[in-house]
């Protein structure tokens, strides 16, 4: 069967059609402007044929499994448009798309949102005034579910041993960065929660900040919703500490050339992923690996080695095997905990529950109902 998986970030667009599991082309479209369908349209029709196709949701409120979408569909994720508010559109508009693609096939929505499903209560449950958590449905929620899935079954083979016999932190760092404990396949923890802005710093999202800030803001200063919620999103994370872009690579240049605010915008982002990577090794227990995965970590290979450099957690990076390339073990033998790399396939994820969700026979046909 030949999935054409959508997987929209905050501010790529990555496409590809995966074919019996491997992936026959791919398109990375650095810049989507969150409208235009000429984009999935184009690469669907130089890739015939397609037999299906998954897209990646961000939000998926408390479903569990990924779901064929329909205008029904369609309408009730319009709901979590709030609390996803940089992704969820993005991922509605190709939907909508891929519905109105000339080949009609199905189009299956997959969430990130699921893998988190069963964070235990204590975990999942903020802090804050019983009355809202109910009328509201206040709770965390963590996203790069697809990522994490991926990432957890490739780890098990390059470590050779079961799923359910790793203890895991899995940091996700692309535009999106967050921190999760993985134990026996599942989430027991991660640092993103209620929206995708919690946590970690990121490319242009603060994390975690004291609650207090936004509350300041509207109050004292008179900054619209609008403008705190722009600000937080869009012009906070490496952006809004370098003052220039949130992209990793060119803070790093900018870092190399001596500008002392890039400096402190990095020194920032990896002291907030060291912490938020120290919370999830609590959860996790002892963990017997740390997982880097995503843009980020995939292609920095002295950002990776840095991120370890005062031993956290035990884990020491071997030079030579981090210089490598491909999906590998990158500590040295010496490291009490093993840094495993693995590079991000959403896509491998997005096909597999796309032809499960169609109960696809053997023979790659969809199964007779
Ligand atoms: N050589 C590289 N090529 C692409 N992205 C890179 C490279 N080095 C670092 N990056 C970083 O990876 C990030 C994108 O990661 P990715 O996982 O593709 O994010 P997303 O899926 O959220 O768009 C960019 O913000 C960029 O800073
Ligand atoms: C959920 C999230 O942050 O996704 P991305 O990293 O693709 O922006
Ligand atoms: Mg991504």
């Amino acid at each position: 069967m030949r999935v054409l998986t959508v997987n929209p970030g905050s501010s790529s667009l990555k496409l590809a059609v995966v074919d019996g599991g491997v992936v026959a082309a791919e398109e990375h479209v650095a810049e989507w402007d969150g409208v235009t369908r000429d984009e999935l349209e184009g690469f669907a029709a130089a890739h015939p044929p397609v037999h299906a196709v998954s897209v990646r949701v961000v939000h998926g409120g408390d479903r569990t499994t990924p779901t064929v979408l329909d205008e029904g569909s369609l309408a009730e994720l319009r709901c979590q448009v709030p609390l996803a508010p940089v992704h969820q559109p993005r991922s509605l508009t190709l939907a909508r798309h891929a519905l109105d693609l000339p080949a009609g096939v199905p189009v299956v929505g997959c969430f990130d949102t699921a893998f988190h499903a069963g964070l235990p209560a204590h975990v999942a449950t903020y802090p804050l005034p019983r009355r809202w958590r109910d009328r509201y449905g206040l709770r965390r929620y963590g996203f790069h579910g697809l990522s994490l899935a991926h990432a957890t079954r490739r780890t098990a083979e390059l470590l050779d041993r079961p799923v359910r016999r790793l203890r895991l932190v899995c940091c996700h760092l692309g535009a999106g960065v967050s921190v999760t404990a993985v134990v026996g396949g599942r989430s027991l923890d991660t640092s993103m929660g209620f929206t995708p802005l919690e946590g970690a710093a990121m490319a242009t999202r603060c994390g975690s900040i004291d609650p207090g800030i936004p509350l300041y803001l509207l109050r004292e200063h008179g900054l619209s919703v609008s403008d705190v919620e722009a600000a937080l999103n869009r012009n906070s994370g490496l952006a809004g500490l370098s003052g220039t872009s949130g992209d990793v690579r060119e803070v790093l240049r900018s870092r190399a050339r001596g500008d002392p605010e890039a400096r402190l915008a990095l020194d920032v982002y990896l002291h907030r992923l060291r912490r938020e990577m120290a919370a999830q090794a609590v959860s996790a227990a002892e963990p017997d690996a740390v997982v880097l995965t995503g843009g980020v970590a995939e292609h920095q290979p002295g950002l990776r080695a840095e991120l370890f450099d005062g031993a956290l957690l035990g884990a020491r990076v071997d030079p030579a095997r981090n210089r490598a390339t491909g999906d590998r073990l990158i500590s040295a033998e010496s490291s009490r905990t093993a840094v495993v790399l693995v590079t991000c396939r959403e896509e491998n994820e997005l096909a597999r529950l796309c032809e499960e969700t169609l109960s696809v026979g053997p023979t790659g046909a969809p199964a007779p109902s």
